[in-house]
């Protein structure tokens, strides 16, 4: 089984009002768990890299990696680059090896993305690798709760529109509230799914993404405070609004906080148990066996892609 393209996967969500799962991996044991939790559930995996993790970890180390897993669990992966910010990441990735590029354009112009996302889907279209781009910006704390702000930062279903017609771009990153990072709503979480039902409505059948998804899972934070950290104040998108958001084109939700999450939680308290333990096998192994417990979870409930691979 090679690494495959997003686009057979996205098909099947969008027709089956489902979510596959866009998981940032930065090393090994980060990439064992989530790929042995897509193995037990039979489900559609994204596995995605940073222009960080590839600084991080080195492409090719991440690439040889994800090759294994493809090789050991016989699933099709996806293999994505997060976030490139600018034609020469997605460039090297896409001759790297990777079999989706996303360009990050949001910080532009609106013509100004379109010209960058429109190089960028070129360049991989030729080489049979397919294109995220990002339109609107996602909101921080801030600008969440500030309503004033919310159309300057929030997705424009008309600019959508003319933005996928004139780019060809094959799935599209939408800010409706959501924000990446731990700290994701101040009181009662809110994103705005009449916002996304219009841009579903206007793009039929098109792909969209929710970056900044995790649900920040209250255990984890708990587990991080009672061991010695101070994470303190944390919250994520709420996992109903999540299936929600895979009725309305969400074919792709990307979870960064929470892998990181669980496997800090995990090895904070195998250390504060264990303080005189220092084989670092002894704490990442329960911190790989967390990640996978909570990719399951994820898959099961709030993603509804068990057994869809
Ligand atoms: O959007 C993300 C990566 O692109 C990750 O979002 P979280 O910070 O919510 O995990
Ligand atoms: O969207 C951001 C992801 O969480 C990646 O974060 P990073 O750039 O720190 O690797
Ligand atoms: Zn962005
Ligand atoms: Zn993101």
């Amino acid at each position: 089984m090679p690494l495959v393209t997003s686009k057979e996967m996205f098909r099947k969500a969008y027709e089956g009002q489902y979510a596959v799962g866009a998981f940032n991996v930065n090393n090994m044991e980060i990439i064992q768990g989530i790929v042995d939790a897509a193995k037990e559930e039979q489900a559609p995996l994204i596995l995605q890299v940073s222009a960080g993790a590839r600084k991080y970890a080195k492409h090719i180390y991440l690439m040889k990696l994800v090759e294994a897993a493809v090789e050991d669990s016989g699933l099709s992966i996806c293999l994505h680059l997060d976030h490139g910010e600018d034609f020469e990441i997605c460039k090297a990735c896409i001759d790297g090896g990777f079999t989706s590029v996303m360009i990050d354009g949001s910080k532009y112009p609106f013509e100004e993305n379109i010209a960058l996302t429109k190089k960028v889907v070129e360049y991989a279209h030729d080489k049979g690798v397919v294109v995220e781009a990002e339109l609107g910006r996602l909101a921080g704390i801030e600008d969440a709760v500030n309503v004033s702000d919310r159309d300057a930062t929030f997705t424009d279903p008309d600019q959508a529109v003319e933005f996928v017609e004139r780019t060809g771009v094959d799935s599209l990153a939408i800010a409706i509230g959501t924000s990446h990072g731990a700290y994701k709503f101040k009181g009662e979480p809110k994103l705005d799914f009449e916002r996304l039902e219009k841009i579903s409505d206007m793009l039929p059948g098109f792909p969209l993404v929710l970056h900044g998804a995790s649900t920040v899972l209250p255990e984890f934070v708990e587990q991080c405070n009672t061991y010695g950290g101070n994470v303190k104040g944390a919250q994520g998108v709420p996992e109903e609004m999540l299936l929600k958001a895979g009725k309305y084109g969400v074919c792709k939700i990307n979870i960064d906080t929470d892998l990181r999450l669980a496997m800090t939680a995990s090895i904070r308290k195998y250390l504060y148990e264990n303080p005189s333990e220092f084989d670092l096998r002894k704490y990442l192994s329960p911190a790989r066996e967390a990640i996978k417990n909570m990719v399951k979870h994820k898959m099961r409930n709030v993603l509804n892609c068990s057994g869809k691979a």
